[in-house]
């Protein structure tokens, strides 16, 4: 269909978003173009930045509550990315990256480890797992004897008793680089309830990485179909880390380099800065092969600032987050559709891709982000409550939820970043974020796959069968947007019931 014989209708983007209003996307909407394809020939495949692409537009949080190796794993094997976060020492950070990354399927268990001689004294030595595996020296890397099953342990009289005496021995793992359908292959024939899974360094050298159990199996294959993974040339996940812009950062990059990091997020509210100007720069001379992400920006300046100083792709959002209190306590900002518009124009003149940070709570912002130029949206809440976020789930108030907090909370900056918020020499601590917790959403393996889908709906009614159509519509002012009033914005949502009940898939 020929835009240029569109009647007027509706305003083109740049129009709407040039007139002194912040904008986030519950205000906007977009009004819906001319369907010629089917929904499932519109592709969501991207960019991440310049050099790492993705079948999925999707990228986790760098959090402590979202982005740890399942989670890293998870996102990979849906086709994004997971960025982990870095409110942890350097060692720690690179082991979640070699862990995430040395996985062929797409979870990660929590493991526990005893020797023959431990003996277990309470159920919450299992964690979350289904049994604890017996090595010879209780570590992961060393020779694998069995494992105690939890119901096998909830059984004895004398819980003091050595771990020898009770196991089941086993000398059965399989390897890492064993494929989901390879090991499910295994569970069936065996009927085994579960496997542990090593990975092989070469001379001897074993490392137990992961479990599989066959309820896992189970789940998985009840769930869609997994599309193309995120894999690095080596064949291994994708996984990308933040980290900061402070002198320490640059060592604790070269580790990070060194675990097979695939893209380095530098993690700050304000990217415009001396510092991360300095650092994108140290990035891009000792390690010309990493892109590098800038941000966070809100305007087409400071983009422009990071885009000169060679930045690879752009994280967009400030204060926009679920648990964020930045715009409250600092004054500053952006309403997040006008963030990701100003700054996704500027960008694309350098064909830099856009990461719409925050504020995502449905498929629907998914689609105001990506139709108003970003390449890729980045979510904390909505990925929080999931299975593969770190952290356990808890009750609250008849709710099963996960702990999710503001890497500018008091608590996470407690934990480890309290660097940043002190400056060097400051001495009072001002928080930015908020802790609180959300619902148990189950496995990102399951809802995002619904999740895109709703998107590639949108994308069909706006008439855009990929970003880059899209892009184009909005460019040429084909696709058409409007404001939502207040009372717009009510008649959008579910109104005017006694109850209801809202299953989105
Ligand atoms: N997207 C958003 O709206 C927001 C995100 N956050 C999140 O909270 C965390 C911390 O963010 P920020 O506080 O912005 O961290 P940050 O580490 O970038 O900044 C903290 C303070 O340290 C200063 N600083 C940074 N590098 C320095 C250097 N080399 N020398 C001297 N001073 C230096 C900064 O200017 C700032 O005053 C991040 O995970 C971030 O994503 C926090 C607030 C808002
Ligand atoms: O003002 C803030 N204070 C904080 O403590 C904080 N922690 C994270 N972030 C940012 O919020 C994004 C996640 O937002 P959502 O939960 O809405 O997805 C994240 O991706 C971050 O950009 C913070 N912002
Ligand atoms: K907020």
């Amino acid at each position: 269909m020929d835009g240029a014989s569109l009647i007027d209708d509706g305003f083109p983007a740049t129009t709407l978003f040039n007139q002194g209003y912040s904008y986030t996307y519950d205000d906007v909407i977009f009004l819906p173009h001319y369907i010629d394809f089917p929904v499932d020939a519109v592709s969501l495949a991207t960019k991440l930045s310049r050099r790492v692409a993705l079948a999925i537009p999707c990228v986790s949080s760098p959090m402590d509550t979202v982005t740890g190796s399942s989670m890293a794993t998870a996102m990979a094997s849906l086709g994004g990315i997971g960025i982990v976060h870095y409110n942890t020492p350097t060692v720690d950070q690179a082991s979640l990256i070699l862990r995430a990354k040395s996985h062929k399927i797409p979870f990660t268990h929590e493991i526990v480890f005893k020797s023959p001689s431990d003996s277990i004294s309470s159920a919450e030595d299992f964690c979350s797992a289904p049994c604890i595996f017996v090595t010879d020296a209780g570590s992961e890397s060393s020779k694998f004897l069995g494992f105690v099953k939890k119901s096998d342990w909830d059984k004895l009289d004398d819980k003091e008793v050595r771990v020898s005496e009770y196991m089941t021995k086993s000398s059965t793992t399989l390897p890492s680089s064993y494929s989901f359908e390879d090991v499910a292959g295994y569970l069936a024939k065996d009927r085994a309830e579960f496997v542990p899974l090593v990975r092989d360094y070469g001379e001897g050298v074993e490392e137990i990485v992961n479990l599989v159990t066959s309820e896992d199996v189970e789940r998985i294959e009840g769930f869609p179909k997994l599309g193309l993974p995120s894999l690095a040339s080596d064949g291994s996940f994708l996984v990308g880390a933040a980290i900061g812009t402070r002198d320490s950062d640059k060592m604790r990059l070269e580790h990070l380099v060194k675990a097979g990091v695939n893209v380095v997020v530098l993690d700050s509210s304000q990217g415009n800065s001396i510092y991360q100007i300095e650092m994108i720069k140290h990035v891009k001379n000792n390690y010309p092969e990493l892109d590098v992400i800038g941000g966070n920006v809100v305007t087409a300046y400071q983009a422009q600032n990071l885009i000169q100083a060679g930045v690879d792709g752009l994280r967009v959002g400030m204060g926009s987050g679920s648990i964020c209190t930045t715009q409250e306590v600092c004054a500053v900002g952006r309403g997040q559709a006008t963030a990701v518009y100003k700054v996704a124009s500027i960008a694309a003149e350098s064909s830099v891709p856009v990461i719409a940070d925050g504020g995502i709570s449905n498929s629907g912002h998914i689609v105001k982000a990506l139709a108003l130029g970003a390449s890729t949206v980045m979510m904390g809440g909505f990925l929080a409550g999931s299975n593969e976020a770190p952290g356990t789930y808890e009750n609250q108030g008849g709710w099963r939820v996960k702990k999710y907090r503001g890497m500018g909370s008091l608590e996470a900056m407690t934990k480890g970043s309290d660097a940043r918020y002190l400056g060097d020499t400051a001495k009072l601590k001002i928080a930015q974020g908020v802790v609180g917790a959300v619902a148990d959403k189950g496995s990102v393996l399951k809802f995002i796959p619904y999740t895109m889908q709703a998107v590639k709906q949108g994308f069909q009614d706006l008439g855009a069968s990929s970003l880059q159509s899209a892009n184009d519509l909005l460019r040429s002012g084909v696709l058409r947007l409007e404001v939502r009033t207040g009372a717009a914005q009510v008649e959008g949502g579910i109104h005017g019931l006694v109850s209801y009940e809202k299953k989105s898939f």
